[in-house]
């Protein structure tokens, strides 16, 4: 029995949770149009925790956001957890993203007048989960981020670390299979944005969640399982 689930569980690390081929995004046509991405190739395995450098302006956004089913790709084949979400209707691309995604953002983008727990628990309110599962997912997710003790104050009683942390608790409460961050760590001084990173490993290695993100920092990229940078419109394995 335990054999088998181990053996399953390796499986679920081998498998790709995103396989991206030849993706081109181009925006505004004519000659004013301009192609940022130019066949991105990339395969990410699940249960990794993946870092996306690049100058400003390389694209990094822009793939995210093709990532977590924001955007369409111009051109190019993208699967998520086995489905092709270039042939999805938006409708379907919003089921995956709310259920198998997770989203976090350099600003943390908190209701301002909703406690942490409260804005936890608003966003599976909208996800229609039942209102008991609701409690307890939001206070789960709070408590793995290390903010239970805190759950019941507003972002502005909070330190830049611990509003990143609940951002993070909400993008998690769901279970995703997915994290997207772009810059978590942008707005918070190098110590308290490895702490998060730190956070972001945990979850990684406890509940073989994958996580994309992306950032500028060095010190970041020693501790992630793999970079990639994005050089004029194309991808590189670069650790
Ligand atoms: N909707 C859009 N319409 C037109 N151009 C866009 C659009 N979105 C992004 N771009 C352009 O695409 C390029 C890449 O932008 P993107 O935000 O993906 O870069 P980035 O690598 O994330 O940059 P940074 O590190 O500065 O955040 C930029 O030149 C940007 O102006």
């Amino acid at each position: 029995m335990l054999a088998r689930r181990n053996e399953s569980l390796m499986e679920a690390l081998d498998s790709s949770i995103i396989r991206a081929q030849g993706l081109v995004r181009t925006f505004g046509r004519g000659s004013g149009s301009v192609t940022v991405l130019k066949g991105v190739d990339l395969e990410i395995s699940a249960g990794r925790l993946i870092a996306l450098k690049g100058r400003s302006g390389s694209g990094k956004t822009t793939l995210i956001n093709l990532l977590g089913a924001l955007d369409r790709p111009t051109e190019g084949k993208l699967e998520f957890d086995g489905s092709d979400l270039t042939s999805l209707t938006d409708r379907e691309r919003d089921r995956i993203r709310r259920t198998k995604m997770g989203l976090i953002f350099q600003s943390f983008a908190l209701f301002p007048l909703m406690s942490a727990y409260e804005n936890v628990e608003f966003v599976l309110r909208v996800g229609d989960y039942p209102a008991k599962e609701r409690k307890e997912a939001a206070v789960f997710a709070l408590e793995q981020v290390g903010l239970k003790a805190r759950m019941h104050h507003r972002p502005f009683e909070l330190s830049g670390g611990e509003q990143q942390r609940t951002a993070i608790a909400r993008a998690i409460a769901h279970k995703p299979k997915l994290l997207l961050a772009d810059e978590p760590t942008a707005e918070l001084d190098s110590k308290t944005g490895l702490h998060i990173i730190k956070l972001f490993r945990d979850l990684v290695t406890m509940h073989g969640i994958s996580v994309v993100l992306t950032t500028h920092d060095p010190a970041i990229m020693e501790i992630v399982d793999q970079v990639y940078e994005l050089e004029d419109g194309q991808i590189a394995a670069s650790k």
